[in-house]
């Protein structure tokens, strides 16, 4: 504690000079004022993290010295030394902001001890100031990060990093991440994990799908040596070994109906059993889950549990398909194109502006991880310093028509064919409407029920 700054104000010279002599000794850096002004002079010139103020001085209230003080400089922790008995002034003095009182007469251990105890507070105010900037400071460069990783400039996407970022805050809250095929669910449910609070905790991905059924219970809730044939040690499951960190269920839609039962229990609980055992285990984890399905309608077909649905979508994060975003394909044809060049020890090729033309206009049923796959492809056979549109063949019929259905699903088509006909008429509404063979004021009302935003971009 030593280097700490301490000011004395008090009018009795035998008094500044007795605590000075006592505590120079204690290695702190002691400075001394018998009046108001010299104490502000020494104030500003000195910034002493330590004030000990006399109640009585001349020319000015020791209270009112300490209400200035506390405007000018709120960092100065102020030891108030009041006289015998004096209650009212003390429960004043605290009012305005002294953090300690010594009562005259006084021992000058007893301002010893007070100054130690402030001094020890000061210090835990700067520590807690530092992590706060550091705090920041990494909330600010993960923010960085999290542009760098998850590449997009459309609406959309910086919605999607908007709620997960927010979302990520709130610890607990069960987050339900849902979008086709590639279109990058997992990595915003990374984001999620590593922008929370237990981000120094595991983030564990199960894909349900890739067990073997009778495997799935021990597998989430563990299971005790003995409890089936293969059972030859205690063995933690998925839930306690995620556990304080997040547990992202990947394909949350394929999930055996009878083990949704037992998933529910476990969220709603905390609490998991593992097989064979019969003690209940505390369990402390967030719940990522990811669908390409429409969960809504497995629910109708009795395939998927609705308790369980509300359980796990507190938020809902959709991402939609990249043919949705063609603002989106350059910037990450750019970055794929970076990071595989700079992969393969090679310089970044040009990128033709026919392209990116090209690319805005395929449909992408593999959504960015098809991009992502047809960059590497034509990094690996390319002759020139340039990609240009015959380096990225595009799939059969789709190549055509930008187009194909993989869904009967007719609302969504709907939908689909809606956005594809103003896209290739630059969203200009009379045009999309002729392309359709519907009336412009039908084509309003179609954008109006499917939330289709028009500007430039949709989404
Ligand atoms: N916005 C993006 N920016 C950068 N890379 C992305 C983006 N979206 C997806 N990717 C990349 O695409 C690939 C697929 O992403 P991811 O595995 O997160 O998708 P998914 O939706 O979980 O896929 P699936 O449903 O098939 O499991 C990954 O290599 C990922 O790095």
């Amino acid at each position: 504690m030593s280097n700490l700054k301490i000011l004395i104000l008090d009018d009795e010279v035998r008094i500044t000079e007795k605590l000075k002599y006592h505590l120079d000794k204690r290695s702190f850096e002691v400075y001394t004022a018998n009046t108001p002004n010299e104490g502000f002079a020494l104030l500003e010139k000195e910034k002493p993290g330590i004030l000990i103020l006399d109640v009585i001085l001349p020319g000015m209230n020791g209270l009112d010295v300490l209400k200035k003080v506390k405007e000018d400089y709120p960092s100065i922790e102020v030891i108030m030394i009041s006289g015998y008995g004096d209650m009212d002034m003390v429960i004043e003095a605290m009012r305005k902001g002294a953090s300690d009182f010594i009562r005259k007469p006084f021992q000058v251990m007893d301002i010893q001890v007070a100054v130690e105890r402030t001094g020890k507070f000061i210090a835990l105010q700067k520590k807690l100031e530092r992590a706060e900037d550091i705090g920041s400071l990494v909330s600010r460069e993960l923010e960085g990060m999290i542009e760098k990783d998850f590449i997009g400039e459309s609406d959309a996407i910086k919605r999607v990093i908007k709620i997960a970022l927010k979302t990520a805050k709130d610890k607990d809250v069960n987050v339900l991440v849902t979008g086709e095929n590639g279109t990058g669910k997992e990595i915003i449910s990374r984001i999620i994990h590593y922008a929370s609070p237990r981000s120094e905790q595991v983030f564990a991905p199960v894909n349900s799908s890739a067990i073997p059924a009778t495997l799935l219970e021990s597998e989430f809730f563990g299971h005790v040596k003995g409890a089936f044939t293969d059972a030859r040690d205690d063995k933690k499951g998925y839930f306690e070994l995620a556990n304080n960190g997040t547990l992202f269920l990947d394909e949350i839609a394929d999930m055996p109906f009878s083990l949704q039962a037992k998933l529910l229990r476990a969220i709603e609980e905390n609490k998991v059993k593992r097989v064979g055992g019969n003690k209940e285990m505390p369990v402390d984890v967030r719940i990522i889950s990811a669908t390409n399905k429409n969960i809504e309608q497995l629910i109708e077909e009795g395939k998927f549990r609705i308790d369980l649905y509300h359980r796990i979508n507190t938020i809902e994060i959709n991402i939609p398909p990249l043919r949705q975003r063609p603002e989106d394909i350059e910037p990450l044809l750019n970055h794929f194109v970076d990071s595989f060049a700079r992969k393969k020890n090679m310089e970044a090729p040009g990128i033709s502006g026919d392209l990116i033309k090209k690319l805005q206009g395929y449909y992408f049923p593999g959504n960015v991880r098809e991009l992502r796959n047809m960059v590497e492809r034509a990094l690996i056979l390319l002759e020139g310093n340039e990609l240009l549109p015959g380096d990225f063949p595009l799939k059969g019929d789709a190549q055509k028509e930008s187009m194909y259905f993989d869904t009967l699903d007719l609302e969504r088509n709907e939908q689909q064919l809606i956005v594809e006909a103003l896209r290739r008429c630059q969203m200009n509404q009379t045009q999309a409407a002729d392309l359709l063979c519907i009336s412009r004021d039908a084509l309003k009302r179609k954008i109006k029920k499917f939330g289709i935003e028009i500007g430039k971009t949709i989404v």
